[in-house]
């Protein structure tokens, strides 16, 4: 098997490879750095969480002259907490060297991230939207750029970037290098690659099917008034350690989020008119565990890694077959197992179909469950979470009263009673969702190429100041939901 060290690359590097837990590379790793330390341009295509990220950082970071002062190799990325997240990641991997990575995005004030610019990174992740607003104020000078990444290509093609990412890379004089990743590549973005890279290299890891085959799919036929009530069924059976629920549009989050917290779970939303500082609260409590359940839209499809999201629902089936393989792979990442629920509703059985034809993988079908399956998994949650504490063994003050009771009563009776006082039982409060329609079969595009055919709700390019992390979906919103202290089921 091979090593980071025996890639032509830095000590420093894979020093700092070894300090993150990472020996030997993945596939897509063991591929693309050798041709991208070429310096040819490449298209990236693996699974969700199989370290593309680190497959375009450690040539990027080799290639960084630390005698430079200004920017060399830029990153973008489709929205901001992606684009926060792959600057931490360049930066761990860039430490030992010296290499420094600065995020700009939009939402974030725009005087730090000029102070930031000011002090010489090497590298710069951005959102598109942004980083013109950089260009164009002059903040940051793009002439020595000789590496340019395109993450999550195909999604900025869906959002209508294309023209933006046009105007950025016109502002590079200089012959630079194109590296463009995904774990999916439909056939648009290809001949688009081949407007603005030089034959490029393509490298696919091929497998099976285009879902990673860690994630347990299943599918589940649904009528839409009974979603929420099924969905908190779910989560009781199953008790997730973190999930991501999927919602169409905003106000379809704010919903949700609200209902959940309404009956007792921890959950909290994110969206594109969320403010962001509360978009990024939201990711971290998410991330240190203090909410379980992040409801979100496509927002939070791409690219995303938090360790410890066991289960992913898509509440409503998303647009595009493409962003369902996104959605799930926010699990099973990284050879983790994860399971992932889809709601379809019956006009919808079409959408499942193109779905399972893109990710070559039939979804089990899942039945919706009855009372006592829910009271099952709540007695095994109960359970499991006794088991904890007594692995913890942090009870002896409680064992005095404990061989009181059991002189006077039956054991299996204590026991049971004391499952019973954890037990968090269903919480019944009534929750009303508006509707949302089912999805309209749309045809398949012609595939004329190039030209972002589906260029969803595309504003012009003047005033696209706060934009990064702008999604397809609708524009109302209020920012309710946002309390979501850990608030777990307190009956
Ligand atoms: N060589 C490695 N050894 C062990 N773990 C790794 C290695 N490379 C990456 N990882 C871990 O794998 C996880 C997924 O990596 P990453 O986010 O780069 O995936 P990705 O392919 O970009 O996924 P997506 O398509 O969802 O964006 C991360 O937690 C990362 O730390
Ligand atoms: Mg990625």
């Amino acid at each position: 098997m091979k090593a980071f060290k025996d890639f032509n690359i830095g000590q420093d590097i894979v020093k700092a490879l070894s300090n993150m837990g990472f020996e030997n590379p993945t596939p897509i790793q063991e591929k693309a750095i050798p041709v991208a330390l070429e310096g040819r341009d490449m298209i990236g295509q693996a699974q969700t969480g199989t370290g593309k990220t680190t497959a375009f950082g450690v040539p990027m970071i080799e290639k960084m002259d630390m005698n430079q002062s200004k920017v060399q190799g830029l990153v973008i990325a489709p929205t901001r907490e992606l684009a926060i997240q792959v600057g931490e990641e360049l930066n761990r991997i860039g430490q030992n060297k010296g290499v420094r990575t600065v995020p700009v995005y939009g939402g974030q004030d725009i005087q730090r991230q000029i102070k930031a610019l000011k002090k010489h990174p090497q590298i710069v992740v951005a959102t598109p939207g942004r980083l013109l607003d950089h260009i164009r104020r002059r903040t940051i000078r793009l002439d020595e750029i000789h590496t340019v990444v395109l993450d999550e290509a195909d999604e900025m093609l869906n959002m209508g970037f294309i023209e933006d990412i046009e105007a950025i890379m016109a502002e590079i004089p200089s012959n630079y290098q194109t590296l463009l990743f995904s774990a999916t590549m439909p056939k648009r973005i290809q001949n688009l690659a081949e407007r603005f890279m030089d034959q490029p290299e393509v490298i696919r890891i091929k497998a099976k099917q285009l879902t990673v085959e860690n994630i347990e799919q299943y599918y589940l036929e649904i009528k839409e008034p009974q979603k929420f009530d099924v969905l908190c069924k779910l989560l009781d059976i199953e008790s997730p350690e973190l999930a991501i629920i999927f919602g169409r549009t905003k106000k379809r989050v704010d919903e949700l989020t609200e209902g959940l917290l309404k009956r007792g779970y921890s959950a909290e939303g994110i969206h594109g008119d969320i403010t962001q500082s509360k978009r990024e609260r939201a990711i971290k409590r998410f991330k240190d565990q203090t909410t379980d359940i992040l409801v979100a839209t496509d927002v939070a499809a791409r690219g995303l890694d938090i360790s410890g999201v066991t289960h992913v629902y898509n509440f409503d089936l998303p647009q595009d077959p493409e962003s369902y393989v996104h959605r799930i792979g926010r699990t099973g990442r990284a050879g983790n197992k994860g399971q992932a629920v889809t709601f379809v509703v019956p006009r919808e059985f079409e959408h499942l179909k193109n779905i399972e034809e893109l990710t070559k993988h039939k979804m089990t079908r899942k039945q919706i469950p009855s009372y006592d399956d829910v009271l099952e998994g709540i007695q095994q949650a109960t359970r499991d979470e006794l088991l904890s504490v007594i692995e913890e063994q942090d009870f002896q003050k409680y064992k005095h009263v404990a061989e009181n009771l059991l002189d006077e009563y039956h054991s299996v009776d204590v026991v049971a009673a004391a499952l019973k006082l954890l037990a968090k039982e269903p919480d019944r409060t009534p929750v009303k969702l508006t509707a949302v329609s089912p999805l309209r079969v749309k045809k398949v595009s012609g595939g004329k190429g190039g030209g972002g055919n589906r260029n969803r709700g595309r504003r012009g390019r003047q005033g696209d100041r706060n934009r990064g992390g702008r999604r397809r979906d609708d524009r109302r919103s209020n920012n309710r939901g946002q309390k979501g202290n850990r608030n777990r089921r307190n009956s």
